[in-house]
This record gives C-alpha cells, structure tokens and sequence, in this order.
C-alpha cells in the first residue's frame, strides 16, 4: 500500500471517480495524468501552512454563529450534522473565495438547494449504479432533467461569485499598488484560478474543493461530538483542556496559541477519524507495472483499491481497534507508528489538498524522528517490506528545512496546523466550550454505510447541555 500510495506511476484513478464529473468537471479529485499534475502544483499552495492564520477569523465567526444555532436544540437529542454541515460550506466558501458567506442563517440560498440535489443526485449513484449505467436511463427516471437545474443553479451562482471576486480583486490590487505592497505570493484558491482557467474550468474546480471539504470535515466532527458523548472520560479532559486555555470564557476567539495547546483534542479527533473514517475508501490505477517489495507486481492498467476503514482497524498498530482511545495519539505512539498506518486523509502522491503539503509533511517526520532519536517503525502490514521509507539525503534536507523554519517562524510547527484539522479545532473547542455532550445511543447501534461520505445508519444524535 506504500508502494501504491508513494508511487509517481500510480496517481491515476481511473474511470472510478467519474460519476462525479457532471459536476466537478475535472476537477483535482477526478482529474488524471498531466492535467492533475499541474493542477495540483498550481493549487496546493492555496492551502499553504503560511495561509493559515488569515482562516481563523472566518472558522471563529462561523463557529459562533453554529454554536448560536445550535443553543435552539439544547437539552434535546439532536442530530446536528445538518448544521455542521452549513457551517463547513461557510468555512470553506470564505477560505477559498474570500467572500461573505451565510450558508448557515440564509435558508434561500439557490446554491444551498444546489447542493443538497447534488448530493442526493451523487447518492442516488452510488446506491443504484444501474441508473446510471447510460444517459439514457438517467433521464428515463428524470434524473438528468435534475441534474440540469442542479448544474443551472450552480453556474449561476458561481458566475456570480466569479464576477464579484473579479472586482473586489481589481480594487485591492490597485491599492497595493498605491501602498507599494505585493501579496503575489499570498493568493487565494479563486484567485489563483482566475489568473489560469477558465470559466467552466473554474466552475469545476471550486465544486471540487467544496464536494471534498464540507461534508467531510462536517462528518468527523459529527463523529467526535458523538464518540465524546459516549466517552464521558475523554470529553472530562477535553472540558479540562479548554477550561485550562479558556479559563471560562465561552466567547473568546481562538487563537494560534490557543490551538497549539489543544493537545488532547486534536488526539480526539484523530481518534475519531480512525474510528469512522469520512472516507473510507479510495482507487488507484497503476500507469506502469509496479514492483513490491515481496517480488509480486501490480500490472499496469490495474486498479488498486484502498480499503482506508480495514487499515485504520489494523490490529497491528491498533490494538483493540474498535475502542475509541485518543492515548494511541500521544506523540511517542504517533512517532512509533508506520505513517502510512494513519491515512483517513490519504497518504503520499494524491494526499488530501487540506491535511498536508510536501514540505511539512517531511519536516513533521522529522521532528517525530528527532524526538524520538528512532526512526519510525519499519515493517507495514501492507508491506514497505522492511525498508526504511526515508532516505539518507531527504531526510538531511528536512532536518535543515526544519532548522531553519523552525528559527526563522517557530509558529509553523504547531503540532497539527493543518487546514481541516485548525478548521474542526476551533469549531469544537466553541462548541465544547458552551456545551457538555451526551447520547442515548450505543455505538452497537450505528451502522456504517459507504456514501459521499461514510453515513451512520441510524443517524446521530446527541443532548447539548449548557455548560
Ligand atoms: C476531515 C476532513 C477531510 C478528510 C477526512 C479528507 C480525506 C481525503 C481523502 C481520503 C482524500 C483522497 C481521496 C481519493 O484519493 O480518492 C482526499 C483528497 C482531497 N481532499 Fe480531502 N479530506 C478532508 C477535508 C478536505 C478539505 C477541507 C479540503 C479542501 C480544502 C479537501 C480537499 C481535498 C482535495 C482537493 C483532494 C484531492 C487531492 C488530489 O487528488 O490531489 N479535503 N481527502
């Protein structure tokens, strides 16, 4: 799997993603070959580490505006995965298009309704993918026709944000050029777009990133909310934790600093995210033979398919895989462990876009290996067959990359400063700051099923308390 994952000739996915592109276009989730390649260079720096602080306002004020929201259904048993949901489309649309964004309190929003066809519209797929074995049976049942209205909606409303973006744009740059500042190196995901594609190809990518950032991010922080409410003794901690930051203050915005101390909630939602991966599966097609180590080859033109949800219960390096134990996160068990052993974000080539950038993503095992002074663990049930994944020379580059980042902006090596992990970070920490949680559910009876992202079957539901 580290082989696969790792390698420069298995980045391809293949047909397999291809219900989506009605309305991703070929976008960096379903693109391929050449195209991904220089999409992904050109667009993986919008979610760059030194982007990061310029988010927290955004996730601060939306968070606020969920945890007002959410103080209507206190001391009722709830299922507030649809609320989380609007607020990661807040979060997301303001990061990446720098705009006002009212997802949660607007309830007429075209481009919300447009969402919520497109999912029952993926859904539908998945479910049943006889119906959309041809066009032709798709419209049969007047599915396409939805799909249109679907597409309409969207467009429209993203020419608009294009046009708007378009002027605000024009008027900063031209007080930069007044103020003499250059923030070339600073762009935002729209505006990186905007200088390079066009306006259906923009269209594509932006439903891209939203399809790929809100319900997964919506969904693990569903699940933690709900496995803290089954676990009385981790949520004590997490109260403990932000009470000892906080001290009381339930309104407070959070902070830089104040993240880097959320330790043991981050644990908690890397647990969680084991535990019930939002996506539990992924597909790579190898573009050449590729050898492993044991002597076997995955032929070129197969297709790999990577069950994320059997990894993350592998009993070797999770023991009692099913219970739900933040401690398999302190940073002593994170440095023992193979990396690949954790991928609810994917892993290597085709990593997520929001967890991890080439540069820190060395640097981070850097540091784990220094702390440690051992390097990580080297056998991989799914085979690294026993040879380091490090390289001599990479590895002398990161520590020197490290070094120096380290000296020149210490900030950057907060532990977990991440898109979608500073992004559920703060919006739990104002969730679980006003409210205890608990549930009459037991975790026996929640199915999981394979969706968009993985869905619970029952739904879940837990009390809000006020604190
Ligand atoms: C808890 C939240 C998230 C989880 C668990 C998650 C997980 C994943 C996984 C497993 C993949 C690989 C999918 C595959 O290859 O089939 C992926 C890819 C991707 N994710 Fe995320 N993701 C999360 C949040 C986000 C957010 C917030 C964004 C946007 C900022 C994002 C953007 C992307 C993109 C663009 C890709 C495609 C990358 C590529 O193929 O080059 N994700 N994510």
């Amino acid at each position: 799997m580290t082989k696969i994952l790792s390698s420069v000739k298995c980045t391809d996915k293949g047909s397999a993603y291809a219900k989506f592109e009605w309305l991703f276009g070929k976008g960096l989730v379903t693109s391929n070959g050449q195209l991904w390649k220089d999409d992904r260079k050109l667009l993986g720096p919008s979610f760059k580490l030194q982007k990061l602080t310029g988010f927290l306002p955004y996730f601060n004020k939306h968070s606020k505006t969920l945890v007002e929201i959410l103080t209507k259904f206190q001391h009722q048993a709830t299922n507030v995965y649809p609320q989380l949901v609007r607020a990661t489309m807040d979060f997301i649309s303001e990061s990446a298009f720098v705009q006002d964004s009212t997802y949660q309190i607007n309830d007429e929003d075209n481009f919300l309704a447009a969402t919520h066809m497109a999912l029952t519209s993926f859904r539908l797929r998945l479910a049943k993918p006889w119906l959309a074995i041809t066009p032709k049976i798709w419209d049969l049942f007047g599915l396409g026709k939805q799909d249109k209205i679907c597409s309409q909606f969207v467009n429209q409303a993203m020419s608009e944000a294009i046009e708007k973006r378009k002027i605000a744009l024009a008027q900063e740059q031209k007080s930069s050029s007044e103020t003499g500042e250059n923030h070339a190196n600073q762009k935002a995901f729209i505006d990186v777009l905007l200088d390079s594609k066009s306006e259906k190809e923009i269209i594509g990518h932006i439903m891209t990133i939203f399809g790929a950032a809100f319900e997964t991010t919506a969904s693990a922080m569903n699940y933690t909310l709900f496995l803290l409410a089954l676990n009385p003794s981790a949520q004590e901690k997490v109260h403990f934790e932000l009470d000892s930051i906080f001290g009381g203050d339930k309104n407070r915005d959070v902070t830089l600093n104040d993240l880097s101390g959320m330790k043991y909630l981050e644990m908690c939602i890397k647990e969680a995210l084991r535990v019930c991966p939002p996506v539990p599966v992924m597909v790579r097609k190898a573009q050449e033979d590729i050898p492993l180590d044991n002597g076997q080859i995955v032929p070129k033109g197969c297709r790999v398919v990577i069950l994320i949800r059997e990894i993350l219960r592998d009993q070797e390096h999770y023991p009692d895989p099913e219970v739900f134990n933040p401690d398999r996160f302190l940073p002593d068990e994170c440095a023992a462990r193979h990396p690949f052993a954790y991928i609810p974000f994917a892993a290597g080539q085709r990593n997520c876009l929001a967890c991890s950038h080439d540069w820190d993503d060395r640097a981070d095992r850097v540091f784990c290996v220094l702390r440690t002074k051992r390097t990580p663990k080297k056998s991989c049930t799914q085979g690294s067959g026993g040879r380091s994944t490090y390289s001599k020379p990479g590895v002398l580059r990161s520590i020197l990359v490290a070094k120096l980042i380290c000296y020149y902006r210490p900030e950057k090596f907060l532990s977990g400063m991440k898109y979608a992990l500073m992004q559920m970070k703060t919006c739990l920490a104002h969730i679980l700051r006003r409210f205890h949680v608990s549930t009459s559910q037991k975790r026996d009876d929640i199915s999981l099923i394979n969706g968009m992202v993985m869905e619970p079957k029952p739904k879940l539901e837990i009390v809000l308390t006020p604190k």
